[in-house]
């Protein structure tokens, strides 16, 4: 029995990643930790978790057991990873806190990284694209909500080299944000209202830039996302210009090729909706070209929660523990 941690429980991520590994059948939710709400059930702050496990101050000499998923905000993250990992847990670090491979990059767009000695040392799990570092892994970083839907949409493109520019328009439920309200997440500024935000850059431009960049496709992107009056579902629909001429059935094959015997990327024609993923690990993408301009257009939708964030946690915790990677998940 292996037992898991989860750190920030009653956090939106933290609280469904519980969820999940509390019906896992491997793993063992040991402990769920949160800080004011400490010494209450999970299932009475997150009566949909049903989860009945009584919320922990974090403390290192009993949180560190075999894994742990940390759902901390970025910059609270590095820290507590640095004593998790200095006890020998593995851990999914569902921040933003170990994605990034340069110190520059990172600084700029969080501030200064609290566990340097550790920077750089993550895998960047988003499985699909990743699977074989991540099973070897002791440190995951979690991929950003949008990045996950970005990159899974784009991969096959960047792989194929045909990746001429790209603007990445992205919309997100509210839950996006997290727990605790601001004005702009707020019922009244949500509610009825589509609006861009952090239109003067994005922190997940750099970390999409890096990855399309491991997949071959080194280019500045345009990035730009949206808030939907939604809780949950995330919807990225990306403008390519291709560098190259490229046919129906080649784009067909490209897709294919990465895709096809992938558990989680459903790929379909025609529109997708992000009702259709809701609650699950699945990542539904489809495209289609424009005969005028020649650019693809693909959609990818996921929801934030779950492939954005605590489903794909324990997608890579199961490749980390060489379980069978739907496990729990289906
Ligand atoms: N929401 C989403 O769609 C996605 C989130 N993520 C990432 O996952 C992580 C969790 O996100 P999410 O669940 O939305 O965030 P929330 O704000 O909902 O929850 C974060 C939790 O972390 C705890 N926390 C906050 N600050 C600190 C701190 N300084 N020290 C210790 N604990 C702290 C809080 O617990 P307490 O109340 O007990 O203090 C809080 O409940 C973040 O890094 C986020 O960027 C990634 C992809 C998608
Ligand atoms: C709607 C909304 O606000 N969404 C969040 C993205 C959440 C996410 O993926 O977070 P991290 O990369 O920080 O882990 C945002 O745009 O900041």
């Amino acid at each position: 029995m292996v037992e898991v941690s989860v750190l920030g429980g009653v956090g939106y991520a933290g609280a469904i990643a519980a969820q999940l590994l509390y019906r896992h059948p491997f793993f063992k939710l040991a402990h769920v930790t949160a800080r004011a709400e400490a010494g209450q059930r999970l299932d009475d702050v997150h009566p949909r978790t049903r989860v009945p496990l009584e919320l922990e101050i974090f403390d290192v000499s009993k949180h560190a057991v075999d894994a742990a998923v940390v759902a901390y905000p970025h910059g609270a993250a590095a820290p507590v990873v640095a004593e998790l990992r200095a006890a020998g847990t593995r851990v999914v670090d569902l921040s933003a806190d170990f994605r990034l491979r340069d110190r520059a990059i990172y600084d700029d767009w969080y501030g200064e990284h609290k566990a340097p000695e550790l920077f750089g040392q993550g895998v960047y799990g988003l499985p699909e694209l990743t699977r074989a570092q991540v099973a070897g892994a002791d440190l995951v970083a979690n991929p950003g909500c949008y990045p996950t839907a970005a990159l899974l949409g784009l991969a096959p493109l960047a792989k194929a080299g045909v990746i001429g520019d790209v603007v990445i328009d992205a919309k997100s439920g509210v839950s996006g944000a997290g727990r605790a309200p601001t004005h702009a997440t707020h019922f009244i500024s949500a509610n009825e209202n589509v609006s861009p935000y952090k239109i003067n850059g994005h922190r997940h431009t750099p970390e999409i830039e890096q990855e399309l960049g491991v997949l071959g496709a080194t280019l500045p992107i345009t990035f730009m996302p949206h808030l939907l009056p939604l809780d949950q579902g995330e919807l990225v629909t990306a403008y390519v210009t291709p560098s190259a001429e490229l046919s129906e059935d080649e784009l067909v094959n490209l897709y294919d090729d990465s895709y096809a015997r992938e558990p989680f990327v459903e790929l379909r024609t025609g529109p997708v909706g992000v009702i259709d993923v809701r609650d699950t690990n699945f990542c539904r993408i489809s495209w289609v070209q424009d005969p005028r301009t020649g650019r693809i257009i693909v959609f990818s939708a996921i929801d934030n929660l779950w492939k954005g964030a605590a489903s794909q946690a324990v997608q890579n915790l199961n490749l980390m523990f060489d379980r069978p990677e739907t496990e729990g998940l289906l």
